[in-house]
């Protein structure tokens, strides 16, 4: 195993942890191979295995740039990316984007595991990678290209000839070609569902595009048929390159897999210089999962609660008898005469291709010895037993600061976050919170489904002393309705209880009860020392690891303060202290936010307004949300915030807005009672940094006014009100029978408009709609954070994600309706 915490500890969670018991579920959309979730004739695992390729093959081996850098999010309507393929898987693999977790590993991890589910080899996988914040070069290559386009575009990705055949063979044994993109190649209606596979076992990761293309019996559309006379038959201008010699040599069924595993993991493997990329992962033997001290009321003793995953893989099923955690206090000893627990199994989880076992921790440790590191000890039924102390390191758990679950809480409708943490007493450095969050890309650009990741810092006030530690607690508004995927950390000086996830809070903070008087702990000293928290921040060590990445003119900045965020890249070194926000003091102007610097108080434009690139309006509006709206939704020159909650962007300002008196903005910001947010007709003015140098780019399309309008739930759409985040069936078919439609256009107004009459409504993926009468049975509420995606029509409200439904239900339904109205409303349904 590595040393825990590692840089690897989520990726390896979302790899293998997959199903059962504190799954990830990251292979839900992939598995089975066939599973078209993005519709019929759309098989996902073959769209992930693609999304690898075309993100990659824009490297240029002798500048060193592009490769798997996720810069196809950028990419998506340069004209070589056609199909909804790309976009959905992105917006897949976004649902696990995080500050540990940058969407290129994700894309190299679809690779991974779209090749597996299809029964491939196990393509191993390096991690570390950097995305990039702008698109990079084109150079995908297109059917069209003569041989020796083909030859020399892989060349400049570092691929040889017979590497090009190799990689081609294995990326096409999946999946196959749209007549939606590709007409010339299938022509309209001669294809399944609108698709022709590429060998006669498009699900299946197998040679038979090589054996097929061999004995002369391929239907491949890339090799025969419309393809030839437009010159467009690629696999055929790539296999036949060196008179078929790699090909021969690949119709043993043995050695395509093991060359598959070595090409796919070349493509994989291919980066921007200045990346390093770790070991390949493979899933720890015993690792901590979620391991949490919560301060129990009164003060004198906490909660060390968790898990202790044990991999089962090769062992027999009902082999462990028990796991024994044994722990050192915080002098390195065991003053309190007890320092062990002994746990049996709760759940089991599978992978691909492992078996893990878990083991809840929940034990009290009284806080005047406190905890420093423990061991574990699996105990087996044959009497042997095994030790694990994490390479010799022991696996280290401090107490030197706790982010305190039960008296933080997040408020996922508004993104209202107050977040509280322990601070030993003995420790003198004073704690701020770490915030690692999502935003939607707004007013969606280009189609990029990937959200913004940012990082804010937030000083904590001090609060009340429990026994011996001090509460300090920090508030902060994460816009956008992501706030449930973000990530929390808080630190004070070397300590840290990092990467806990937002949404394990609940929606209220609970007040802390009992509190003892002020004491000093018992032993003292030890904190600082035992290299982090709870869990101790690991992301360091990527970001270490990493030097250039694509540098970051980027029209999207990537709002960062943290250094130990690993995806973002150079910023302006103004917005470390402008995204900091100062908590529980008064109202005060701020000079710069989040990339902007305050020009003035102005008036709005005698009869226009004086700002007119894109428009937004919500009740948690501060400073920093209208900034971020404002930078996602065009990366726009000015920002203004007026009348407490809307926000206003634009390129230029209009010639009539003046200046007026900095007395006149006097309304505080809906969501941030600290901060200044204009007044009715009078803006909080705040331009780019950079806006001295003229407008940008975007200047002449910005001008165009954007709609008012947030991302949230909706309460009702039509006749139908919302009854939460569901599931799909368990058992057999979907958990909405009735009619079924997927959409690019797809909104939620959309579908309730085609499901009239049906009792139910669901929309999944994005784009697809489903009505029904009944819910079939296994098809169970989720968590709303489940349903992240937005729709494929608007940018503004959810719908679904993998099998999960924004589910609604007639109002009518459950009451009023008489079954008359019922059944008409039925029939008119089903006659659609
Ligand atoms: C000369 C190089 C290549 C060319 C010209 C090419 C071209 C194409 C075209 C035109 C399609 C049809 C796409 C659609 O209609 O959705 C396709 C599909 C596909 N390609 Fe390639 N390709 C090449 C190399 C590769 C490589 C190296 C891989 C991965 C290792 C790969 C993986 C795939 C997959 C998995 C599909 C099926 C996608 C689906 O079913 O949605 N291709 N390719």
């Amino acid at each position: 195993d590595p040393t825990w915490p590692a840089a690897t500890d989520e990726m390896e969670e979302i790899v293998y942890q997959l199903q059962g018991f504190k799954g990830r579920v990251f292979n839900d959309v992939i598995t089975p191979c066939n599973n078209e979730a993005a519709g019929p004739g759309r098989v996902t695992a073959s769209e992930w295995l693609r999304v690898g390729f075309h993100d990659m093959a824009t490297h240029n081996r002798v500048f060193g740039t592009g490769g798997l850098d996720a810069s196809l999010q950028f990419e998506l309507t340069n004209g070589e990316n056609t199909g909804p393929g790309h976009n959905t898987t992105l917006r897949f693999l976004a649902n696990y984007y995080s500050s540990q977790s940058s969407m290129a590993d994700l894309i190299a991890a679809g690779v991974y595991a779209s090749v597996r589910s299809c029964g491939g080899p196990v393509v191993p996988l390096r991690l570390g990678r950097k995305d990039a914040t702008s698109s990079g070069s084109t150079g995908v290559p297109q059917p069209q290209n003569s041989a020796e386009t083909f030859r020399q575009q892989f060349d400049r990705m570092g691929f040889s000839t017979e590497e090009m055949i190799q990689v081609t063979a294995c990326g096409h044994t999946l999946g196959g070609v749209h007549s939606e993109e590709f007409p010339e190649i299938v022509p309209s209606g001669t294809g399944t569902n609108g698709q022709k596979q590429l060998d006669t076992t498009d699900a299946t990761f197998d040679n038979k595009v090589v054996t097929e293309y061999i004995s002369g019996t391929t239907q491949n559309p890339l090799v025969v048929g419309p393809a030839v006379a437009v010159n467009r038959h690629s696999d055929f201008k790539v296999f036949n390159i060196d008179g078929n010699a790699t090909m021969n040599g690949l119709t043993s069924a043995t050695t395509f897999r093991d060359v598959c595993k070595t090409v796919l993991q070349k493509m994989i493997d291919t980066v921007p210089s200045g990346v390093t990329l770790t070991d390949p992962i493979a899933p720890y033997a015993v690792k901590p999962v979620d391991m949490q001290l919560t301060l129990n009321s009164g003060g004198s003793t906490f909660l060390l609660s968790g898990y202790i995953r044990v991999r089962t893989t090769n062992r027999a099923s009902g082999a462990i008898k028990n796991i024994k955690m044994t722990w050192k206090d915080r002098n390195g000893g065991c003053a309190s005469g007890s320092c062990s627990y002994t746990a049996t199994v709760q759940g089991a989880g599978t992978g691909f291709d492992d078996t893990f076992e878990f083991f809840p921790i929940s034990t009290n440790i009284p806080t005047s010895s406190g905890i420093s590191s423990f061991t574990v000890t699996v105990n087996l039924n044959d009497g042997t037993s095994e030790s694990y102390d994490n390479n010799g390191n022991s696996y280290p758990l401090s107490d030197a600061i706790i982010l305190q679950k039960p008296q933080s809480c997040l408020l996922q409708s508004s993104g209202a976050l107050t977040v509280s943490a322990l601070v030993r007493n003995d420790i003198t450095a004073t704690p701020s919170l770490g915030i690692s969050y999502l935003t939607p890309r707004g007013v969606v650009r280009n189609g990029n489904p990937v959200p913004i990741l940012s990082s804010t810092t937030v000083a904590m006030t001090k609060g009340d002393c429990a026994g011996p530690y001090t509460f300090y607690s920090a508030s902060y508004t994460i816009a956008g309705g992501l706030s449930y995927a973000a990530k929390l950390s808080v630190t004070a000086g070397s300590n840290s209880d990092s990467f806990n996830k937002a949404s394990d809070l609940s929606g209220s903070c609970a007040a802390f009860s009992g509190t003892a008087s002020c004491t000093t702990p018992g032993g003292g000293g030890g904190g600082g020392g035992g290299g982090g928290g709870n869990e101790p921040d690991a992301s360091s060590t990527i970001a270490s690891s990493s030097a250039a990445g694509p540098s970051s003119t980027s029209s999207v900045v990537e709002v960062t303060s943290s250094s130990h965020i690993t995806s973002s890249t150079t910023i302006a070194p103004s917005s470390t202290t402008s995204s900091t926000t100062p908590t529980a003091t008064g109202p005060a102007r701020k000079p710069t936010v989040a990339g902007y610097t305050r020009l003035r108080c102005a008036t709005e434009g005698s009869g226009v307004r004086a700002l007119t690139g894109a428009s937004f309006a919500y009740d948690t509006m501060t400073l920093e949300s209208c900034a971020a709206n404002c930078t996602a939704a065009g990366n726009f020159a000015y920002f203004g915030v007026e009348y407490a909650r809307e926000c206003y962007c634009g390129n230029s300002l209009a010639a009539s807005s003046s200046e007026a008196p900095d007395s006149e903005c006097n309304m505080l910001c809906a969501g941030d009672a600290t901060e200044y947010c204009g007044a009715g007709n009078r803006l909080e003015l705040y331009a780019k940094h950079d806006a001295g140098t003229g407008t940008t780019a975007t200047s002449t399309t910005a001008s165009a006014a954007q709609p008012t309008a947030t991302l949230g739930r909706k309460d009702t759409v039509g006749d139908y009100v919302f009854v939460g985040c569901q599931t799909e069936a368990t058992e057999g078919g979907r958990a909405l029978e009735g009619k079924a439609w997927a959409d690019d256009g797809m909104t939620l107004e959309g579908c309730a408009e085609a499901c009239s009459g049906w009792e139910y409504f669901g929309v999944e993926y994005g784009r697809e709609c489903y009505c029904g009468n009944t819910l079939r049975g296994g098809s169970a509420p989720a968590p709303l954070a489940d349903c992240s995606f937005t729709c494929a029509g608007t940018p503004y409200e959810y719908c679904g994600a993998g099998n999960r439904l924004e589910l609604y239900r007639l109002a009518s339904a459950s009451s009023s309706s008489s079954s008359k109205t019922r059944r008409s409303r039925l029939e008119r349904g089903r006659r659609l």
